[in-house]
């Protein structure tokens, strides 16, 4: 693998450990609607398509849903989540230090994820890492998501390389099939919340520690 020009990162499951307050959120959704709490591992096993299909699936486990409901529930957890969504997250450990890492190359670092791009550079102002990034490219109403590539390629256009120079560094089937279907390099941080596992991809190409993410750096 030669040094990328620009490196793009998924968020949820890849830089941060934000399981538990999505989990947080989906309970206190759950709970106004009468519904018993699912447990962290559960939530996990819903993250990765962005907070619609995390609330679809929360509903249909616990009883079923209807357009209503799910409108309902999906502003619940909104406004729950929107006011602590840095309570019980974390950056996993030495990803700070391989953000300073990547930093100190020069190279444009951007994220690409399925959260809403508003709680998503919310989350990265309160946990300080938006200065390191030149772009955070977040769902939006009506347009495209992961596996989609057109949030990745518009999130390497920001950054202004080409998308043969860039990797994307996440943790998700949906991650690997984006990379895949945007022609772009990709590496699994395998510690995340990878539900379905990825035949195709070569161990070589996944990382379980951000101390040794293998990640080639120019110079
Ligand atoms: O919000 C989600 O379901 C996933 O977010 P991610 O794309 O940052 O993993
Ligand atoms: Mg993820």
């Amino acid at each position: 693998m030669i040094p990328p020009k620009a490196i793009i990162f998924d968020l949820d499951g890849t830089l941060i450990h934000s399981a538990p307050d999505l989990h947080a959120a989906a309970n206190v959704a759950l709970a106004s609607e009468g519904r018993d709490p699912l447990d962290l591992d559960t939530v996990i096993s819903f993250i990765g398509n962005g907070v619609d299909a995390l609330i679809a699936k929360s509903l249909d486990v616990t009883g079923g849903s209807d357009a209503a409901l799910h409108v309902r529930a999906l502003a619940t957890f909104m406004a729950f989540y929107t006011q602590n969504m840095t309570t019980l997250t974390k950056a996993y450990p030495g990803v700070i230090a391989a953000l300073n890492d990547f930093r100190d190359t020069g190279i444009p670092l951007g994220i690409c994820t399925n959260k809403p791009v508003q709680p998503a550079r919310d989350i990265c102002d309160q946990m300080g890492l938006t200065a390191y990034f030149a772009d955070i490219t977040g769902a939006q109403d009506g347009q495209a998501r992961k596996p989609d590539p057109a949030p990745l390629l518009a999130s390497i256009d920001n950054l202004g390389v080409d998308p043969a120079q860039a990797l994307y560094v996440g943790d998700s089937a949906v991650d690997y099939h984006t990379a895949r279907n945007a022609h772009v390099s990709f590496r699994l941080f395998s510690k995340g919340y990878l539900n379905d596992p990825l035949p195709d991809l070569s161990e070589s190409d996944s990382f379980d520690d951000w101390a040794a993410h293998g990640i080639p750096l120019p110079e």
